[in-house]
């Protein structure tokens, strides 16, 4: 996995592990073998190591911690010190990436350069631990103490130039980067290797230490609320400048030890993966992204100009896909054009986009106010009202005018794709792209399938998610797909926690100290309390009874209609500056308690004869997390979703369900599967009006077993294929 080559009198070592030359327990072997070997060889007067395919290392092999203990011998540190220690030069020459354990075998190396578009960061707080291979003892002893603070504990990439800048460089190289580093190592053969070795150095500014720890872990605080590693990461900084070179290096593997064995790095480890299984798709009959190519999408028409066709609009010219806006009415049109104009504008001031890629944007954004204009696009995507005859008439007009190979999409957030597929003759071409709001800001696209529609449509949508840079996870066609459906369960509970006792602020704010961004309620009032009650009129209409601010239950369930009340107050959320919260027109970005919602609470309490009491957090949590936990199991179970990864990727992407927490599936995992189920069968005891609480038989099945079941097995367990 590393191959050894002799050119003149150098010795090469090409780490060689595709696809991203991760340090598996070969690639540690191979480099200390490399090592030894060109210092036995006295023809050999200086080492490369470079990285063959496309980058230069991604850093440790993340597979080998779910058994650290188990680590084969050489950890990297050792494959490290016999770099240090070489009595010839060694240099790094990066391309691509060189991250993590990457940057850190490049930090043993007594020399660095890199290609210019090379990229260098230490990503591993994102997967919940620190550069544990003496990365946070070293770079300080390069960049200086406040640089590596925020580098390391932000996990952010930076770019060579920048990287030069701070010293992690030796030189930024133009031409071929392998001959680049053979000119390099000739110049530097026979100088003195002590200065080279950081292990040797000391930390220039290592008396401002504190004040520099300060000031970095105020801010780790409010940036990164809830996690942990970041904060060990400054620690193990500022140990760099408080101990010898040796003392915080050993200190380093204590920290490093206890936060791989820690709940968030399991979890975030788990997300890393879970994430990249989600794009693996696979349908029913066998088709899969391994064996079905996508149609080519070259233009496409969005429908409806409002909250979610303008931003849908937005994610599709900013990957330079050209969009025909289509309104029914010019003045809404205008509207939506100025909101994407807006939206573009406020990347450019946060320096996202130039006012140059802004413009290109605008110039493939045509505007409409007739179908018509879409007869000759490859891909249309609808984003008008949630009403199943008005999409049910788009489509069918679609259907008529686009040419027979256009896809036809709908953003519904939870109509039947195949119901609104009948309404054409090409169910083959009609598919469901669910958005989250705000579009052009989250990153989740929930593709949702239905019984007719063809494996190309599914390729090519999900091809379409991952060119403008989203998340994008297949699930199949049923009420509210996975999102929605699931989250509903969760917000049913956060309403019913409003009648008993609860305000919304109590609520979000549990939830937020459990590690969501934002509670339910000021997630309703950024999407709209509008939004939610058509859904639900909707809903009631399809069930044939009317939906009043006065409805407790229909057919046997609870219903919660406090956002109702809200809605026919004109209290829409954020866009009227008022909702669950009101809003400061000067600042919308805070919501701000409403004692007139707290009386719209009271007064509905007392109308409908609902006693009020406190309610302890854990409860909210419980309410609000196994609620949707055992909507997961029958969505699992109903195959709507083909594994649990996928459920979580949604919930992490679409509902900023904290990730290091892993989502709702692998908190269950967590918590235990007997535990889930003994506490949603209590509060199916306690509240029998709400069909959420009635266990899933998966969920039954799994926790009636003697020892947990991985999660990788669950699926094992569907359709009564194991008991
Ligand atoms: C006491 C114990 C002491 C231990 C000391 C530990 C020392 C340390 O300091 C620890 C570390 O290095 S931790 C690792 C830090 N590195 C990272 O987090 C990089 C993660 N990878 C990336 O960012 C992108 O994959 C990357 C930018 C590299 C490439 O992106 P792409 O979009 O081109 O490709 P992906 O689809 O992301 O990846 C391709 C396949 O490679 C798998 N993979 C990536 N990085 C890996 C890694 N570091 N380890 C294992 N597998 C990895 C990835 O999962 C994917 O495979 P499939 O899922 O099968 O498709
Ligand atoms: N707002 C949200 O948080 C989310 C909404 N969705 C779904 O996206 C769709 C759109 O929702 P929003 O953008 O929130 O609604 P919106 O009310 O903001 O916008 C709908 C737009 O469609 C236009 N429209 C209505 N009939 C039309 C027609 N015949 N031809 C052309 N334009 C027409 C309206 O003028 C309006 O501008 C709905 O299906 C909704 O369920 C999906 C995800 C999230």
């Amino acid at each position: 996995m590393v191959d050894y080559i002799i050119d003149q009198n150098l010795a090469i070592l090409a780490v060689n592990n595709p696809p991203v030359n991760a340090l598996s327990h070969h690639v540690r072997e191979g480099l200390v073998e490399g090592i030894k070997k060109a210092n036995a060889n006295d023809q050999v007067t200086a080492i490369v190591i470079i990285g063959k395919g496309k980058i230069f290392c991604s850093g440790a092999d993340i597979r080998e911690f779910s058994n650290h203990a188990a680590i084969k011998d050489p950890v990297l540190t050792s494959v490290g010190h016999t770099i240090e220690n070489s009595g010839k030069p060694v240099i790094s020459a990066i391309h691509g990436n060189a991250l993590g354990g990457g940057l850190e075998v490049a930090l043993f190396c007594h020399y660095r350069i890199a290609s210019e578009s090379a990229r260098v960061g230490f990503p591993e707080v994102l997967i919940g631990i620190l550069p544990g291979a003496e990365g946070t003892v070293r770079l300080p002893r390069l960049s200086g103490l406040s640089f590596a603070m925020d580098m390391i504990a932000s996990g952010k990439q930076i770019n060579a130039k920048d990287a030069f800048k701070h010293g992690i460089l030796d030189k930024v190289c133009t031409g071929n980067i392998l001959e680049e580093a053979k000119d390099f190592a000739k110049k530097v053969i026979g100088q003195p290797l002590d200065s080279r070795r950081l292990s040797r150095i000391n930390v220039e500014d290592a008396s401002n230490v504190d004040a520099v720890f300060e000031v970095a872990l105020a801010q780790v605080k409010k940036k990164y609320k809830g996690q942990i590693a970041p904060i060990y990461c400054l620690k193990s900084v500022r140990n760099s400048a408080k101990m010898s070179f040796d003392k915080a290096a050993a200190e380093e593997r204590r920290l490093i030890t206890e936060l791989m064995l820690g709940y968030q790095s399991i979890a975030l480890r788990y997300s890393f993966f879970a994430e990249r299984s989600a794009s693996k798709w696979r349908l029913p009959c066998g088709a899969s992204v391994n064996n079905t190519k996508p149609s080519k999408i070259e233009s496409t028409g969005v429908i409806g100009a409002g909250t979610m066709g303008s931003g849908i609009a937005v994610c599709l010219i900013r990957a330079g896909i050209p969009v025909i806006l289509v309104e029914k009415d010019p003045k809404m049109l205008e509207k939506g054009m100025e909101t994407i104009s807006g939206i573009l504008d406020g990347s450019v001031k946060l320096k996202r986009m130039t006012p140059g890629q802004k413009a290109k944007c605008m110039e493939i954004l045509k505007g409409a106010t007739s179908l018509d204009k879409l007869s000759n696009v490859d891909l249309v995507i609808e984003a008008v009202y949630e009403n199943l005859e008005l999409k049910r008439q788009i489509f069918a007009q679609l259907d008529k005018v686009c040419k027979p190979s256009t896809l036809l999409c709908s953003n519904t957030s939870t109509l039947d794709i195949d119901k609104i597929a009948s309404a054409t003759n090409r169910p083959d071409k009609v598919v469901g792209t669910h958005f989250f709001a705000p579009a052009f800001i989250m990153r989740l696209l929930e593709n949702v399938y239905g019984s007719k529609t063809s494996p190309t449509t599914v390729a090519t949508v999900m091809e379409l998610g991952r060119r403008i840079g989203k998340v994008t996870v297949l699930v199949k066609t049923c009420y509210g797909f996975v999102g929605n459906r699931t989250h509903q369960c969760f917000g049913a509970e956060a309403s019913f926690l409003l009648e008993e006792g609860c305000l919304p602020q109590d609520i979000d704010q549990v939830l937020e100290e459990f590690g969501m961004a934002m509670g339910p309620f000021k997630v309703s009032d950024l999407s709209g309390i509008d939004v939610g009650w058509r859904i639900r009129q909707e809903v009631a209409k399809a069930a044939g009874f009317k939906l009043t601010t006065e409805t407790r239950y229909h057919n046997g369930e609870r219903i919660s209609t406090v956002g109702d009340s809200l809605f026919e107050m004109g209290r829409y959320g954020i866009k009227t500056g008022k909702g669950w919260y009101k809003y400061d027109p000067t600042n919308l970005r805070k919501p701000v308690p409403d004692s007139d919602v707290a009386d719209v609470i009271l007064d509905h309490c007392a109308k409908m004869g609902l006693q009020r009491c406190k309610i302890p957090p854990q409860e909210i949590i419980e309410r609000c997390l196994f609620a949707a936990v055992n909507e997961c199991f029958r969505v699992l179970e109903e195959r709507v979703a083909e594994k649990p990864e996928d459920i979580d990727v949604i919930w992490q992407y679409g509902f900023s369900f904290p990730r290091y927490a892993g989502g709702p599936m692998f908190y269950a995992s967590q918590v235990g599967l007997k535990r889930v189920y003994e506490r949603v069968c209590f509060y199916h005891e306690k509240f029998p009006y709400s069909s959420h609480w009635i266990p899933s038989d998966l969920l039954r099945k799994l926790a009636s077993h003697s020892v947990e079941i991985p999660m990788s097995q669950w699926k094992e367990f569907v359709n009564g294929s194991k008991l």
